[in-house]
C-alpha cells in the first residue's frame, strides 16, 4: 500500500532550513494496521502530511497504491485526497462542520465527490457506535463522540488508506480505547489500511507493527508475535510494548542502522565504536573493547568484568 524510500522533506523558512525527513524508508502492506511513534519533532506529522497529500516531499520516493506522490499533478492530488486516503486529526474540529448533524457531516465528503450514499453514511455511524446520535448537531456531541464522527467522515469515500494523527490525543483513556477498537474492527471488516501516529504507547497492543522514527528516519520496529507470553524477553532490554512484540532495528539499503541511544549510553559509546563479526553476530562496543584472537577484550574480559 505504502512504499517510501529515501524520503526527504526540507522546510525552508527565511534563512533557516529544517530537514524534517532525512531519507526515510517505510513499507506498509495492504490491509495492515500499524503505528508510528517518535519524540516530538522527529518527523511523524511531516510523514503523515506527505502520505495524506497535504504536503509535498522534497526528494525520494513515496508511492501509495497506484499513486506516485512526487509526480502527481494538482488534479491527481485532489482525486487522491478525495478517493484514496482518509485523514483523522487529533483536533477533530478540522474535519467537522459544527452546525450540521453527524449524518450530514458524513455525507458531505460524499457530496463533494458526487452523490451522498445515505445508507452507507448510516452504516458508518453505526460502526462507530453512534446510531442513536445521527441527527444530533456536532455542537451537541461530546469530544469523544465528535472524534468517532471524524472517523466515519474519514471513511465516507471508502478510502483504502486511513491516516490518523494522534487520534486518541484529545480524549480520555476509555474513549481512546474505544476509538482504537473501532480502528481494529474497520481494519478487519473493511480491510482498510490504517496508519496511526501517536505518543500513546497503549496503541501498540492493538496494532500489528510499531515503527519508531528518530531524527527523520525509521530507527526501530516492533512486530507483534502471536502466542508469546514474554518468557523469551531479554532481561534488561527495553520492552516498551510489553512482551507481545519482537524488536528489530531497521537497516536501510546501504546497511545503515540507528542504534538506540539507551544502548549507546549504557556502553559509553559516543562518536566512535568498534565493530566485530564473530561469524554469527555483529558486536559493537566502545573503543578499546575489541576482542583479541583469544577472545579476550582489551582492558576487560568478554563477560564484561575488568581484568587487572
Ligand atoms: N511548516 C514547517 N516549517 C518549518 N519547519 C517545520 C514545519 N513543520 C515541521 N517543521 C519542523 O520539522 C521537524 C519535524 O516536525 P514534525 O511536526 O513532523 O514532528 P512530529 O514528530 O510530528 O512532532 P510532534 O510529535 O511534536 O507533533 C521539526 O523540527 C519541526 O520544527
Amino acid at each position: 500500500m505504502i512504499h517510501c524510500e529515501g524520503l526527504v522533506k526540507i522546510y525552508k523558512t527565511d534563512d533557516v532550513e529544517v530537514v524534517a525527513l532525512q531519507g526515510l524508508n517505510l513499507t506498509v502492506e495492504d490491509g495492515e494496521m500499524m503505528a508510528i511513534i517518535g519524540n516530538s519533532g522527529s518527523g511523524k506529522s511531516t510523514l503523515l502530511n506527505i502520505l495524506g497529500g497535504l504536503d509535498r516531499p522534497s526528494a525520494g520516493q513515496a508511492i501509495v497504491g497506484q499513486w506516485n506522490l512526487l509526480k502527481m499533478t494538482p488534479e491527481q492530488l485532489i482525486e487522491y485526497k478525495r478517493g484514496t486516503v482518509g485523514f483523522i486529526w487529533q483536533n477533530n474540529g478540522r474535519n467537522l462542520v459544527p452546525y450540521l448533524s453527524a449524518l450530514r457531516n458524513v455525507e458531505l465528503p460524499m457530496l463533494i465527490r458526487g452523490k451522498a450514499d445515505r445508507a452507507y453514511a448510516k452504516q458508518l455511524l453505526a460502526a462507530v457506535g453512534l446510531e442513536h446520535r445521527m441527527g444530533s448537531r456536532l455542537a451537541q456531541l461530546s469530544g469523544g463522540e465528535q472524534q468517532r464522527v471524524a472517523i466515519a467522515i474519514a471513511l465516507a469515500n471508502r478510502p483504502s488508506l486511513v491516516l490518523a494523527d494522534e487520534p486518541t490525543g484529545s480524549v480520555d483513556s476509555a474513549t481512546g480505547e474505544r476509538v482504537l477498537d473501532i480502528f481494529c474492527s474497520l481494519n478487519r471488516e473493511f480491510g482498510v489500511t490504517i496508519v496511526i501516529v501517536t505518543h500513546d504507547l497503549s496503541v501498540a497492543d492493538k496494532v500489528d507493527r510499531v515503527v519508531a522514527i528518530r531524527d527523520g528516519m525509521t530507527s526501530t520496529e516492533w512486530v507483534k508475535r502471536d502466542g508469546e507470553t514474554g518468557e523469551n524477553e531479554v532481561p534488561g532490554a527495553p520492552h516498551a510494548f510489553g512482551d507481545r512484540h519482537e524488536e528489530f532495528v531497521v537497516l536501510d539499503r546501504a546497511g545503515r542502522l540507528q542504534i538506540p541511544k539507551s544502548y549507546l549510553d549504557a556502553m559509553g559509546v559516543e562518536e566512535k565504536a568498534v565493530l566485530e563479526f564473530d561469524g554469527r553476530r555483529v558486536i559493537l562496543g566502545p573503543p578499546g573493547s575489541a576482542a583479541g584472537v583469544d577472545g579476550q577484550i582489551a582492558g576487560g574480559r568478554k563477560d564484561g568484568t575488568e581484568t587487572s
